[in-house]
């Protein structure tokens, strides 16, 4: 990892659509050290802007081409049928060497670089959201032009937001498929956990509190001791006991194969969610592809 930059040196940040992702992104900037007055995050609602103002004491804009104008740093962060339109805005106003760095999901560096400026350097980043509390995990690659000090910057901007990995950039439709999906699958397991508690006659208070912490517990047990899972999972279970009984249940419910169908089918829609959108450009976003309203 790399450190974070001295403050002084920190290129002004844009953030370009700041629902969820936008506001993790720009959490963990404030952490690596951005100044809140070196930071500008657009919303489309004046309500989400005053509550952006309030919470980070950033300058907040309904006016994407002011946002980019100066800035050396601008993060995209709406959904992908967005994207297209939102380069098309704001291609003018970018200045030659903008890190322009995309969390958006499925869409490759090519797509951005094929509607930016010559010259633009373009990061894809795959967070996930317990980057909020500082517990996330993205992972990072650079597009063809790309420079090994924009990744550094990036990596360092996003490091108070948990771990960051670099990938090779074909890996990233199935890093979102597992880390950045992952953690609705963990809560719904923590969910599923906690409803089995409840028919066994637990309070639900004792059930959900006694799951997050049984999960959280193993996911710590398996980074501290550097075991396989299947080891760990081997030394809960007694032979003829209990753990093995309900294993049993789980095999028997396919509950393995449900995870490998369920990342198949997430890494296809990332997939998919490009081919829909990635038409030339001038035909960008949802435009005339004839598969309106299918880009989440
Ligand atoms: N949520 C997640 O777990 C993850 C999401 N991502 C990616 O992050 C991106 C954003 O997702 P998420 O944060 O969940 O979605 P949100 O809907 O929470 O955020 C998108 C925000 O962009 C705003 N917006 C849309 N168009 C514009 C525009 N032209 N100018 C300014 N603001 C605009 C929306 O405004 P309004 O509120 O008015 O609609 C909204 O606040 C997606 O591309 C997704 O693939 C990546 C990893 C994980
Ligand atoms: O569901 C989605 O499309 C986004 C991308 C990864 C997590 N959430």
């Amino acid at each position: 990892m790399t450190d974070t930059p001295a403050r002084q040196l920190l290129p002004r940040l844009a953030v370009l659509g700041t629902g969820v992702m936008g506001e993790t992104v720009l959490t963990a900037a404030l952490g690596a050290g951005w100044a809140p007055d070196d930071v500008v995050a657009t919303v489309r609602r004046p309500e989400r802007g005053r509550e952006l103002a309030e919470r980070h004491g950033v300058d907040v804009s309904q006016d994407n081409v002011a946002a980019v104008t100066g800035a050396g740093v601008v993060v995209v962060a709406v959904k992908p049928k967005d994207v297209g339109a939102l380069l098309d805005e704001i291609h003018d106003a970018l200045a030659a060497g903008t890190v322009v760095v995309s969390v958006v999901v499925g869409l490759a560096t090519t797509f951005f670089e094929r509607r930016l400026p010559a010259g633009s350097s373009v990061v894809r980043v795959m967070p996930n959201t317990p980057s909020v509390v500082g517990a996330g995990v993205s992972a990072v690659s650079g597009g063809s032009g790309t420079h090994e000090r924009d990744l550094a910057l990036v990596e360092a901007m996003l490091a108070p937001a948990g771990l960051v990995v670099r990938v090779a950039e074909k890996d990233q439709d199935a890093v979102a498929a597992l880390s950045g999906s992952g953690p609705a699958y963990t809560f719904y397991v923590i969910d599923a956990l906690a409803e089995a508690g409840v028919l066994l006659g637990l309070t639900r208070a004792t059930a959900l509190e006694l799951a997050t912490a049984t999960v959280q517990g193993a996911a710590t047990m398996l980074r501290e001791t550097g075991e396989h899972p299947a080891v760990l999972r081997e030394r809960v279970s007694s032979p003829g006991g209990t753990t093995v009984a309900a294993l049993r249940r789980l095999d028997a419910g396919g509950v393995r194969a449900a995870f490998l169908d369920a990342l198949e089918a997430a890494r296809d829609r990332s997939v998919e969610l490009a081919a829909t959108l990635d038409v030339p450009p001038g035909r960008a976003g949802s435009e005339g592809t004839g598969h309106e309203g299918t880009g989440r």
